[in-house]
C-alpha cells in the first residue's frame, strides 16, 4: 500500500506538484495520467527515491519513505521513461549485471525466465546495441522485475513496443498484481489504461484532478448532467480540454 500525503515538488520557481494526496491499495494497479508536463514522472521518481519531495510525507507498505530510503529501495522495482542499459553487453550479461544489485541471489535460469516475461529470450545472447528501441525497452521492464519487488513503478515502460508484445507485457502485469504486487503505472495509451487500470489518478499542472475507479468518474459525470456512451467517450471526457486547460468533469 502506498500512501501519499501533501506531497509537492518545486524546481526553483515551478511547482511541478502542489499538494498530491492519495493512496494505492496493495494488489493495484494505479495509472498516473495526465498530459505532457503534468508531473507524472516526477510524482514516480520521488516515489523511486531518484528525487525528494520538496514538502509531504509519503509511506510504502507501512514505511515512512523518506526515514526508511534502504528499505523502500528494496521493495520497489522502477521502469524510467529513459533506458539504463550496458550498451556493449549482451542481454544475458546485462541482467546479470544488475542482478548483483539484488539483496537475494538471483539465479540465470530465473534472469531467462524473466527474459521469456517480456518476450527476449532469442536475444539472450545479443548485444543490447544490436537491440531494436522496443526489445530495450522490454528488457527496461525486466531489470526492474529481477529482485521481485512488491511495488512497481513503470513510467510509460511500453512506449515503442509492438501491438502483441504490450498485450502480453499487459496482461503480464495484471497477472503480477493479482499475485499482490502493487503498480504505478503511467501511460498515454487509451487501451491500456482501460485494460490495466483499477483506478486512476488524473493529474494536471502538478494537481490531481481525479482519482478514482472509472466508475466513479462515470457516476461523478452522471450527476453533472453528462452520459458517457462507452469508456472511451468517458475518458474523451475526463480529459476533455474545456478551453481553459481544466479537465472535463471538473470543469462542469
Ligand atoms: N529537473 C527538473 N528541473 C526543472 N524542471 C523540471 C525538472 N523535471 C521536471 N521539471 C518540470 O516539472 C514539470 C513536470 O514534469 P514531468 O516530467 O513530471 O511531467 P510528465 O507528466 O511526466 O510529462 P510527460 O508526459 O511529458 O512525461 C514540467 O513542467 C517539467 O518541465
Amino acid at each position: 500500500m502506498i500512501t501519499i500525503e501533501n506531497v509537492s515538488k518545486s524546481y526553483g520557481n515551478k511547482k511541478s506538484l502542489q499538494d498530491v494526496s492519495l493512496t494505492i491499495e496493495t494488489g493495484e494497479i494505479y495509472g498516473l495520467l495526465g498530459a505532457n508536463g503534468a508531473g507524472k514522472s516526477t510524482l514516480l521518481s520521488i516515489l523511486a527515491t531518484i528525487s525528494r519531495a520538496s514538502s509531504g510525507t509519503i509511506t510504502m507498505n507501512g514505511l515512512e519513505l523518506s526515514k526508511n530510503m534502504k528499505h523502500v529501495r528494496e521493495m520497489i522495482g522502477y521502469v524510467p521513461q529513459d533506458i539504463a542499459l550496458w550498451e556493449q553487453e549482451t542481454v544475458k550479461e546485462n541482467l546479470v549485471l544488475w542482478s548483483k544489485f539484488a539483496r537475494d541471489k538471483v539465479t540465470e535460469k530465473q534472469l531467462y525466465d524473466l527474459c521469456g516475461m517480456v518476450q527476449l529470450q532469442e536475444k539472450w545472447h545479443e548485444k543490447v546495441s544490436s537491440l531494436s528501441g522496443g526489445m530495450k525497452r522490454k528488457l527496461n521492464i525486466a531489470v526492474a522485475l529481477i529482485h521481485n519487488p512488491d511495488i512497481l513503478l513503470m513510467d510509460e515502460p511500453t512506449v515503442g513496443i509492438d501491438i502483441q508484445s504490450k498485450f502480453e507485457i499487459n496482461q503480464s502485469i495484471r497477472d503480477l498484481a493479482s499475485r499482490g504486487k502493487t503498480v504505478v503505472y503511467t501511460t498515454h495509451d487509451m487501451s491500456e489504461i482501460l485494460f490495466l487500470c483499477d483506478k486512476i489518478g488524473i493529474l494536471q499542472e502538478g494537481n490531481l484532478q481525479f482519482s478514482g475507479t472509472l466508475e466513479d468518474a462515470r457516476n461523478s459525470a452522471i450527476a453533472q448532467g453528462v452520459s458517457p456512451q462507452s469508456d472511451e467517450e468517458l475518458l474523451y471526457y475526463l480529459f476533455g480540454n474545456q478551453g481553459d486547460g481544466s479537465c472535463g468533469l471538473l470543469k462542469k
